[in-house]
């Protein structure tokens, strides 16, 4: 089995901190994510760049993408993006469109389940159509309320689709091996790292044990 991917996920509105933080757990990570609040503030010219910055490491923009999937994603993939996502509860329609863009710059796409009824009809659905990657994914306010990612990742993962398995919702220090022990091929980790006191030091912790769990 591959070692998981550390997914940072960018949250902050604000162009200057959010290029300053990356920076920061550049190191540490292997994909920046550019959340969803911060690329609707931000745009394209963020993704533009990140992908100046950072080479090195792959760029997700949180697009989220409800509806005109290929119409919403493909500039994003032009400017530099290697993955997009796509709500799972958009429906095939809009999966195929992101799915069309993404093949057209030789990038990647990720069904996001978040929100979705039945999750594993939709991640075998998505990996059918063609999706590389499937997210299990408790949103921040859902966290808010309490919930969790982990069963769902187990069901998801459980299923051994053709895709690799993402999980995001809340996970820190603690919850690193039992989502790597699920079998999370990428692993998001948004405010366990940006709301730590040094950001560096919290990503370099991640990066540890996800390595010593995955070894
Ligand atoms: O995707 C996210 C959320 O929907 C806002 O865009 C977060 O980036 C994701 O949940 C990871 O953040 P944490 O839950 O704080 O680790």
């Amino acid at each position: 089995m591959a070692k998981p991917l550390i997914q940072m996920a960018l949250d902050s509105l604000d162009f200057d901190a959010t290029v300053a933080l990356a920076d920061q757990v550049a190191p540490y990570v292997d994909i920046f994510e550019i959340g969803t609040p911060c690329i609707k503030y931000n745009g394209l010219k963020l993704v533009e760049e990140l992908r100046a910055r950072f080479p090195n490491q792959l760029i997700l923009v949180d697009l989220k993408t409800m509806d005109a999937g290929e119409y919403e994603a493909t500039p994003f993939y032009a400017a530099g993006a290697d993955i997009c996502t796509v709500l799972g509860v958009s429906g095939l329609a809009t999966i195929g469109g992101v799915i069309n863009a993404a093949k057209a710059h030789n990038a990647e796409v990720q069904v996001d389940l978040i929100n979705v009824p039945n999750k594993v009809e939709c991640a075998r659905a998505s990996a059918e159509a063609g999706a590389q990657i499937v997210g299990v994914h408790t949103g921040l306010d859902a966290q808010a309320a309490g919930q969790t990612p982990f069963g769902d990742l187990q069901d998801i993962s459980d299923l051994g689709l053709d895709v690799r398995v993402s999980v995001a919702g809340g996970i820190k220090q603690s919850t690193v091996q039992q989502v790597v022990e699920a079998g999370a091929d990428i692993i998001v980790v948004g405010a366990a790292i940006y709301g730590a006191p040094s950001p560096a030091e919290a990503a370099r912790e991640i990066r540890e044990l996800v390595d010593a769990a995955g070894a």
